[in-house]
């Protein structure tokens, strides 16, 4: 089955300065988990999978179609729902009005607004706030409120920027339930995330960047068996992904 998205070969970078190289990724139906550091370019990739940015060089596929001009980026947006990690907002709308302008953005069908609005409301436990104004909101629910917003009218694509962060324990098993099931709707969901364990939970595939550069991509029990035997980390996958990062990237 074809990718849901695809970089290949992809430059990307801000002013002068190149953060991400040579850059390969297919993302599918599933959860996919993106691991690294602070400054590893998570949130480079993931603006450029949004068509925030359009890629310096390289080619950037979406549902199969290549993005090459903000006119391709537009007929794209539809299937994409971002989280960004700091999200704009008008703390005067109240939760359901921030979903219903974030549907109307990308472009949900009009006939069936109020549905998606209040599916996607549902599923961030969020019912009994949808009046209340954002500005009346905890980190959490604002959080949650955002990951609505990307998820309503369920677009293929799902790109969620640290959306466990600002999290309580019981909310991010939560969040996990709302990733398999829109898994189960066939979607593809990337995740940045620096909770190794939430990838170990939920997650189909990892990839860890480091560096502007991929350094593992594969499934969660690959990246537990990658970890050496001095590996550094608390728990299996932990012991994994540290030593992928040690190694850079080079093979075994
Ligand atoms: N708007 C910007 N202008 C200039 N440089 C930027 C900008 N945003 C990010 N960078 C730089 O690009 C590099 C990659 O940053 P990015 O935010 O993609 O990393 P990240 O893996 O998401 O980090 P974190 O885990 O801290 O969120 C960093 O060196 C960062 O300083």
């Amino acid at each position: 089955m074809a990718s849901i998205a695809t970089v290949s070969d992809l430059r990307q970078g801000y002013g002068r300065r190149d953060v991400i190289r040579g850059l390969d990724l297919a993302v599918d139906a599933g959860v996919l988990g993106l691991l690294g550091p602070n400054g590893a370019g998570k949130t480079t990739l993931l603006r450029t999978l949004a068509t925030v940015a359009p890629p310096r060089e390289g080619l950037l596929k979406i549902c199969g179609a290549p993005v090459r001009s903000e006119r391709d980026a537009r007929k794209v947006r539809r299937q994409i729902g971002y989280l960004p990690q700091d999200f704009g907002y008008f703390p005067a709308f109240t939760v359901e009005d921030f979903v219903h302008y974030c549907a109307w953005l990308r472009g949900v069908p009009k006939a069936s607004a109020d549905v998606a609005v209040n599916e996607a409301i549902e599923c961030v436990n969020l019912a009994d706030r949808r009046t209340a104004k954002l500005r009346s909101l905890s980190g959490g629910m604002l959080r949650r409120c955002g990951i609505a917003a990307a998820i309503v009218g369920f677009p293929r694509l799902i790109l969620l920027d640290e959306p466990t962060a600002g999290l309580d324990p019981a909310q991010r098993l939560e969040f996990r339930a709302l990733l398999r099931m829109l898994k189960r709707r066939g979607l593809a969901v990337v995740i940045s995330t620096h909770l190794v364990e939430d990838v170990a939970a939920v997650c189909d595939t990892v990839a860890v960047m480091s560096g502007g550069r991929l350094v593992f991509h594969g499934l969660p029990d690959e990246l537990v068996r990658a970890a050496v035997a001095d590996a550094v980390g608390d728990t299996h996958i932990e012991r994994g992904y540290m030593s992928v990062l040690a190694r850079g990237g080079r093979p075994a």
